[in-house]
């Protein structure tokens, strides 16, 4: 099944961006953002610190006003607009800072909350699962980050929004609510809704989205599944050693179809028309130079690869 032509993916559009722009000041968060969450299913947005995430969340919400271009949520343009209610009660989001009235009770919020929604899910089942129940009278003031972030996630969801934003949505949650969150998630999907992801866990994205978009200063640098994009990247073989090995020789003794490099300090990766001679000829280098390749692999990078290699692994 192919997708539209402008290279989205295919099925209804819950949120469309294109070339998108927000400046703070005399920086450029947003430079030409584009972007698609298709209604029912995921896309994660993938991108070192600093590269625009988060702005053009709030961009999408209204929350800022961008500078460019164009954001159509659940086929309506809303970049400049202030939201009214009926796209205000189709949109779910759960942000970094939470959002959440700080002297609220948990399941009274809650249930306030969904009272405002036409079909809201049940507040108790929808507590119960995320745990609520065992902080319920706590004031949002007084939870633990992973409480404030389940009861977040809860609000989000209650009013069973046709888009939902999730802004990093299990960073610092234990292993059992991680798993929690990815159900629920894959829940509302089921039910037709879209889901923007941001997340550095790329785990999660391989395992929540269907479509990943990697962002880098402020636009997308690359997007398409996740195993598309891991289909992409040539075949490597990948060690690690002592850094700084001089590596002139191997590329002489491998085929000019490879290239060789160290992309961080002690870690190589050869990659190209990666075949069976040159697995031997990098084995056979590092017996003769009595190097103990630690970690070797061969094969397709894993996405965070991918990620990185596109991205670079210099901090900025
Ligand atoms: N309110 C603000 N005023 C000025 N600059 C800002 C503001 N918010 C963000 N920025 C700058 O805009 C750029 C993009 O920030 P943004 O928070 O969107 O990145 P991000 O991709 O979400 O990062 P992270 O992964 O760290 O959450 C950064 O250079 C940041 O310093």
């Amino acid at each position: 099944m192919g997708g539209p032509p402008d290279g989205s993916p295919s099925g209804g559009a819950a949120l469309r961006v294109r070339g998108l722009v927000k400046r703070y000041g005399p920086r450029t968060a947003v430079d030409g953002m584009d972007l698609d969450v298709t209604a029912g299913g995921v896309t994660a947005l993938l991108g070192p610190n600093g590269a625009g995430k988060t702005t053009t969340v709030e961009c999408c919400l209204g929350l800022r006003r961008p500078d460019g271009g164009s954001v159509r949520v659940l086929g309506r343009e809303v970049a400049g607009a202030v939201p009214d209610a009926d796209h205000r009660s189709a949109v779910g989001a759960m942000l970094q800072d939470g959002g959440l009235p700080t002297s609220a009770r948990p399941l009274r919020l809650l249930r306030h909350l969904a009272r405002l929604h036409a079909a809201p899910r049940d507040v108790d089942a929808l507590a119960e699962r995320l745990g609520v129940p065992a902080f319920a009278g706590t004031s949002v003031r007084r939870l633990s980050g992973g409480q404030r972030q389940r009861l977040a996630l809860a609000a989000a969801l209650v009013g069973r929004p046709r888009l939902l934003f999730l802004d990093e949505p299990t960073a610092g949650l234990d292993p059992a609510a991680r798993l929690v969150v990815w159900e629920l998630v894959r829940e509302a999907v089921g039910e037709g809704a879209g889901v923007l992801l941001t997340t550095h866990d790329l785990d999660e994205a391989e395992r929540l989205a269907d479509h990943v978009v990697i962002v880098d200063g402020g636009r997308a640098i690359a997007a398409g599944a996740p195993g598309e994009l891991v289909a992409g990247a040539s075949a490597s073989v990948r060690f690690t050693a002592s850094p700084g090995l001089d590596l002139a020789p191997l590329r002489q003794a491998l085929s000019e179809e490879v290239a060789v490099a160290e992309p961080s300090p002690g870690s190589y990766v050869v990659s190209g028309a990666v075949d069976p001679q040159v697995v031997a000829g990098v084995t056979s280098w590092c017996a003769q130079r009595g190097v103990m390749p630690q970690a070797l692999s061969v094969g397709r990078p894993s996405l965070e690869e991918v990620f990185l290699d596109l991205t670079g692994r210099r901090l900025r």
